[in-house]
């Protein structure tokens, strides 16, 4: 299928959002198959003891230099591993590099008291309770019905016994629990632009410039009640898998105009090996317009057939 079958609107958008001489591998990422990553869960399992005995089971493994629990496999072996017993048994979890970077860049301590705002499946609460080594407290939200009961069973499945979960709109949150978080994650509801593949019609058919304005306004909404959850010296990242810039850098925009003097927008700290070839910075003006110079430490990764397409900004409330 040729790239003609991208929404015309999304193909005149993208190359206006993508650098001219990095362009051509975005557009070529959304005919790719993508190699499966996956990551051991710490919580349940030894890193070492289950990337032997999967690769004594014949897995052509990848090791990630960023993150000794990621792995990467060939897209042809991934029923394979869903058959296997460390699947069954939760001791991996199937995530996309790009969704793995996230909990690791707001890196949550162990003891502290985070919030993912917009959790089900649950990939990333179950790396952020990993990562806090399933000791602190940790708040997982999520509103629609059927995906709360996913969020609940892979929580449980993966052995997080720290998160309380919460079948509720993400919107309410910040007035019922003011200053309440150290850190949070806000995932938001999104056009979904980076999961979209020429392969299959059906992922693109949802989108349309309309459905991505509707989308910012939510996440604005959203992006105000992480903002009051969160406490002075707090920190919140903003991330979403779409390329639109009114779902990113003018979602976080319209914050930092009405708090001004206490959002602060920080540079990722992102592993030292990390691929930086994969990394875009921040757009700081859209249509025209200028947005605020800081944005440029928002990141996009740009897919290719390890990472899918990604953007995150982590912002600060200041003291
Ligand atoms: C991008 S997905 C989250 C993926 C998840 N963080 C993960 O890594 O597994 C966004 C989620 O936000 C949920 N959502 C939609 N509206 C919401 C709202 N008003 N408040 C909170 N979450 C909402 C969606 O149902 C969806 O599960």
């Amino acid at each position: 299928m040729s790239i003609h079958s991208l929404p015309t609107a999304f193909a005149e958008k993208i190359a206006e959002i993508i650098p001219s001489d990095r362009l051509g591998n975005v557009l070529e990422s959304f005919t790719l198959e993508k190699n499966i990553a996956f990551r051991i869960n710490t919580i349940k399992a030894d890193v070492q003891a289950v990337k032997t005995s999967l690769l004594n089971k014949g897995f052509d493994i990848t090791e990630v230099d960023w993150y000794k629990a990621a792995l990467i496999i060939p897209a042809h072996q991934k029923r394979a591993l869903t058959e296997t017993n460390e699947f069954h048994a939760g001791e991996i979890y199937i995530q996309n590099l790009s969704s793995q970077l996230a909990p690791i860049a707001l890196a949550p301590e162990a003891e502290e008291t985070v919030l993912d705002l917009a959790a089900a499946p649950g990939g990333k609460t179950t790396l952020i309770a990993a990562l806090m080594n399933n000791t602190g407290r940790l708040s997982a939200v999520e509103p629609v019905r059927d995906r709360f009961f996913r969020l609940k069973a892979n929580l449980d499945q993966q052995g997080v016994t720290i998160a309380k979960t919460y079948m509720t709109d993400g919107r309410s949150v910040g007035k019922k629990c003011p200053e309440m978080f150290d850190r949070i994650l806000l995932d938001a509801p999104c056009s979904s632009e980076a999961r979209f593949d020429l392969n299959e019609a059906d992922s693109m058919s949802h989108w349309s410039p309309a459905k991505v304005k509707e989308t910012s306004h939510k996440q604005r909404r959203l992006l105000l009640s992480a903002f009051y959850a969160l406490k002075k010296d707090g920190i919140l990242l903003y991330c979403t898998c779409a390329f639109s810039p009114e779902e990113n850098e003018v979602s976080v925009a319209h914050l930092i105009k009405d708090f001004a003097e206490e959002v602060e927008v920080l540079p990722i700290q992102l592993p030292e090996s990390f691929p930086k070839e994969v990394i875009q910075n921040g757009l700081t003006s859209w249509k025209g317009k200028a947005l605020p110079a800081a944005l440029q430490h928002a990141i996009r990764i740009l897919p290719n057939e390890q990472f899918d397409g990604f953007f995150m900004c982590m912002l600060k409330k200041k003291a």
